[in-house]
C-alpha cells in the first residue's frame, strides 16, 4: 500500500494507493485526513519529496495518522534527504543539521527508510533502518543517451568512493580524479584541480549527488575544457539549480531526476525516481 504525499510525485505505481486529504491551516500547520478504507494489516510506505522542515510536518501527522489506525509496519521512501550536506560541523556554532533530521524521523519508528544517493556514509549512519539505492542505474541511463565512450568525472574527494563503484557497475569505464578547496570560514570555493594532464579531447560526465548553485561544475568545467576535455556533461542525482540552467550553459546536456522537485529545460533531461528503483 502507498500513500504519497505529494500529488505530483508518484515513485511507486504499481502498488494499491491510499486515498487521503491534506490542506494548510491559516496559520501554516498541516492538516490530514486518511480514508480508513484498506487493509490496516498491510505494510504502508509513504512516499514523498521532503526537502524542508514543513515536509517533516506533514510526515510526521501522517505516521501518527496511520499508527492510530494501528497500521503496524511503516516504511519511508524519501529519495532526497534533506540537510544531507550538512554531514559535519565546521566551525564553532553551526548545527549538525542532518542529525536533527535523521532523530526526528527515528522518532517515528519506521520500518524501513529508503533514500535516493545519499551526500555521505553519515545520512545511513543516522538514520535508522536506512537503505540507500545507488545512483548506479541513473547513470546507466544517462549513458544510453550520450554514448559510453566517456570518462566519468569526479569532482571531489566526497564523490570519488561513490564513481568508482558506478564504473565497476558500468564494466570499467575510466575516472577521471579532481578536487575542489572551500574557505572555512565563508564556504566559498576557492580553486579546483583535474589529476590528469590531458584528456585528448575525450567527452566528460560529471557525476555528483547534488546540484545547487552550480559553482563546483562551473569551475570545474573551466578546468576541464584547460585539460582539453571534449563535450561536458553534468549528471547529478538530487537537482536543486538554484541559479537556473543559465549558469550551466558550459554543458552540452544536464541530466538529473525528479527527487527534489520537477524541471524543464531545453538543454535538461529528467529521468524519473520510478525509472530508477
Ligand atoms: O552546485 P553547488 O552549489 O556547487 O553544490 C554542489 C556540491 O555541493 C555538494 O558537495 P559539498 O561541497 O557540500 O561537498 P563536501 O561534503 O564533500 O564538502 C555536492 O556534493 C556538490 O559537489
Amino acid at each position: 500500500m502507498i500513500l504519497n504525499l505529494d500529488p505530483k510525485f508518484t515513485p511507486i505505481l504499481n502498488q494499491e494507493q491510499i486515498n487521503f486529504q491534506s490542506f494548510t491551516f491559516s496559520g501554516g500547520e498541516p492538516h490530514i485526513k486518511i480514508d480508513p478504507n484498506f487493509n490496516t494489516n498491510e505494510k504502508v510506505t509513504i512516499t514523498h519529496r521532503l526537502n524542508s522542515f514543513n515536509d517533516l510536518g506533514l510526515l510526521c501527522i501522517t505516521v501518527d495518522a496511520l499508527r492510530r489506525m494501528d497500521v503496524k509496519i511503516i516504511d519511508l521512501f524519501i529519495p532526497y534527504f534533506p540537510a544531507a550536506r550538512q554531514d559535519r560541523v565546521m566551525i564553532k556554532g553551526e548545527s549538525l543539521s542532518v542529525k536533527v533530521y535523521a532523530d526526528i524521523i527515528n522518532g517515528l519508528q519506521l520500518n524501513k527508510v529508503f533514500v535516493f544517493d545519499a551526500h555521505s556514509e553519515v545520512t545511513p549512519a543516522l538514520v535508522n533502518n536506512c537503505e540507500v539505492i545507488p545512483n548506479h542505474t541513473f547513470i546507466k541511463e544517462v549513458l544510453k543517451v550520450i554514448g559510453e565512450n566517456v570518462k566519468l568525472i569526479s569532482p571531489d574527494g566526497g564523490a570519488l568512493k561513490k564513481i568508482y563503484k558506478v564504473s565497476e557497475f558500468l564494466g570499467g569505464i575510466e575516472v577521471v580524479e579532481c578536487s575542489k578547496s572551500r574557505d572555512v570560514k565563508t564556504g566559498r570555493l576557492s580553486g579546483f584541480k583535474v589529476y590528469e594532464d590531458d584528456l585528448q579531447g575525450m567527452d566528460c560526465l560529471i557525476v555528483d549527488d547534488i546540484c545547487d548553485g552550480g559553482g563546483t561544475f562551473v569551475g570545474l568545467a573551466e578546468e576541464l575544457k584547460k585539460k582539453n576535455a571534449g563535450k561536458l556533461y553534468l549528471a547529478v542525482s538530487h537537482g536543486i539549480f538554484n541559479k537556473g540552467f543559465e549558469v550551466l550553459n558550459c554543458f552540452d546536456k544536464i541530466f538529473t531526476t525528479n527527487s527534489f522537485k520537477d524541471f524543464e529545460g531545453d538543454n535538461v533531461k529528467v529521468i524519473g525516481i520510478d525509472q530508477l528503483i
